[in-house]
Formats: C-alpha cells, structure tokens, sequence
C-alpha cells in the first residue's frame, strides 16, 4: 500500500495552486513547516495523554449534554454514518465559547492552557488554507472570512485505546466516513492507522512526517463547490504491529451557525444541492453518528 498524499510546505507562503490541486486531485494534503511552535505541539500531545490516562469515572465527570460537542465522548459512543457498531475511541471536544460553553478539568495541569492555544493556532492555519483557495476558486477573497471567522469549529481530542480480545470483530478505531465541515486540519497521529479511499476504490495510507499537519476536505466544502474538491473518505484501522494506544487531535473547521452554505456560481450545472445553513446541515449529520 503506497501512499499518495501530495506534500505542501507553508515555508514560503500558501501555494494556493497546488493546495487546490492536492485537494481536487485527493482531497488530502500534507502540510509542513507550518509555523505552529512544534515543542508546544508536543506538550499538548503529553497533557492529553495525560488525561485520558484518568480513571472513567473522573473523565465521566465531563460528559456534558447529550450531542457531544463539548467536554468528554465515552468510548463506544460513535458510530460512523450508516455503520451500526460504534468506533473503537474516547474522544474529548473543544469549540466556540460563544455557541455552547467549554468545560474543562482540573486535572492534568495546564489541560486547558495547551487546548485552547492548539485551537487557536489551528484555527488559524485552517482560515489560512482556506482564504488561499479563495484565488484558485475565483470567488471573492473575502467568502471564508465571512463564512467561517469565529465560525462552530470544533477540535477533537482523540484517544484509541489498545483494542480488546474481546472487541466485536466488526469494530474498528474508526469506521469509513467524512468530515462534516469545510476543512480539517489534523496534527499527524502518534502511530499509523489513518487510510483514504482513492478514487480506485484502493484504501491508501495517509503518511505524514512527525509534526506535519494533515488537512482534508469535508462535506461542506465539497457542497459549496459541487464536489469539485470531494470530501474524501477515511477511517483509521487497528493496529497490525503492536497493539498500542493512538492519539490524534482532527480539527474540524466549521462556518458560523447561520452561514448559508451556497453552492458557488461557477460550480452550477443543475446537480447542486440546495441551500443550507451550517447549523442545519451539522444537526442532520450529528443525527446520522448516533450523537443527537
Ligand atoms: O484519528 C485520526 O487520524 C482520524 C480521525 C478522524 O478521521 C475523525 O475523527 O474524523
Ligand atoms: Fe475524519
């Protein structure tokens, strides 16, 4: 199984000509020299490991509503859309403060710090990438910022415990799917794991280098664009070496509520979907997870 991931360093400026291409062409692309502090990075990885090292029962403590977009998602949870056993994952959600308040624990120390300062850096790379795709999308450099600034992104904290003999053979870290959102942004996981559906219909591992981050298209951007740029399935598979835990942090770049998601003009050719705004079109998709 190869690869097939196209590269794109930020070192001199978003090449907004090979992002559009990478994402058209596979709907992922590896970022690199991305600027966000990479010893910070590695301290935001040690204190969520630190966390879901907590007994349940602490994390518990944490389960706040009933949709899951805030605090602690309990392993078992999750399912992907259309496959009925749940995800082999724990999961801890961060978003806009403004939409639906945040929670935080006490323990492990600095949780809350290093989270909130990985959202914003990633927030910021995300609005970044897409402000870039303004140009090779001809539509006015402004649409993004409207659309998504201070928009309901949501950054996951995930953590895929070693799995059981006893797991239900039909389970994996998880299932096929697609992001919801307009981007996500994802600093590359402690192990392997992560593939993408090329348009063969081959599962391909996602490879990046330690530190990279992994962005891929979701639902809402390939709408707007009429599936120009796919949203292009993925899942993570269990382990075949060593069975570990793996920890991942997707963020998940979300318009504002009330954002119309419109298909742009010169992707019109009768097939496009109609009219939605973020929040409806999130509430339908949260319904199809098993989270509303
Ligand atoms: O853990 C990963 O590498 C990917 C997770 C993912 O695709 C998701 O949570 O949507
Ligand atoms: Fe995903």
């Amino acid at each position: 199984m190869t690869s097939a991931v196209p590269q794109l360093s930020l070192a001199e400026g978003i090449d907004a000509d090979l992002l559009y291409s990478a994402l058209k062409e596979t709907g992922f692309v590896v970022v690199t020299d991305h600027g966000i502090d990479l010893s910070r990075l590695h301290d935001a990885y040690q204190v969520v490991e630190r966390f879901f090292a907590l007994p349940v029962k602490e994390k518990q403590r944490f389960v706040v509503g009933k949709d899951g977009q805030r605090g602690y998602t309990a392993f078992g949870r999750e399912n992907a859309k259309g496959n009925p056993v749940p995800d082999l994952k724990e999961f801890w959600h961060v978003g806009r403060e403004w939409i639906a308040p945040n929670v935080w624990p006490e323990k492990p120390e600095g949780f809350e710090r290093e989270v909130a300062w990985l959202y914003d850096e990633l927030d910021r790379v995300g609005l970044d990438l897409l402000r870039a795709l303004t140009k090779p999308l001809e539509v006015p450099a402004y649409t993004f910022d409207e659309m998504a600034e201070g928009g309901n992104s949501v950054l996951r904290l995930l953590h895929y415990p070693p799995v059981a003999e006893d797991a239900d053979p039909g389970a994996i870290r998880a299932a096929a799917h697609e992001d919801i959102n307009l981007i996500t942004l994802l600093v590359s996981a402690s192990t392997a794991g992560l593939q993408l559906l090329d348009r063969d219909g081959e599962w391909r591992e996602v490879d990046a280098p330690a530190n990279a981050i992994i962005a891929d298209a979701g639902d809402m951007l390939a709408r707007i664009t009429n599936g120009v740029i796919p949203a292009t399935t993925h899942r993570v598979v269990n382990p075949e070496g060593p069975n570990i835990s793996r920890y991942s942090m997707p963020f998940f770049l979300h318009p504002k509520p009330e954002a119309v998601l419109s298909v742009f003009d010169q992707f019109r050719d009768g097939s496009e979907a109609e009219d939605i705004t973020g929040a409806d079109f999130l509430a339908e998709r949260l319904r199809e997870i098993g989270l509303s």
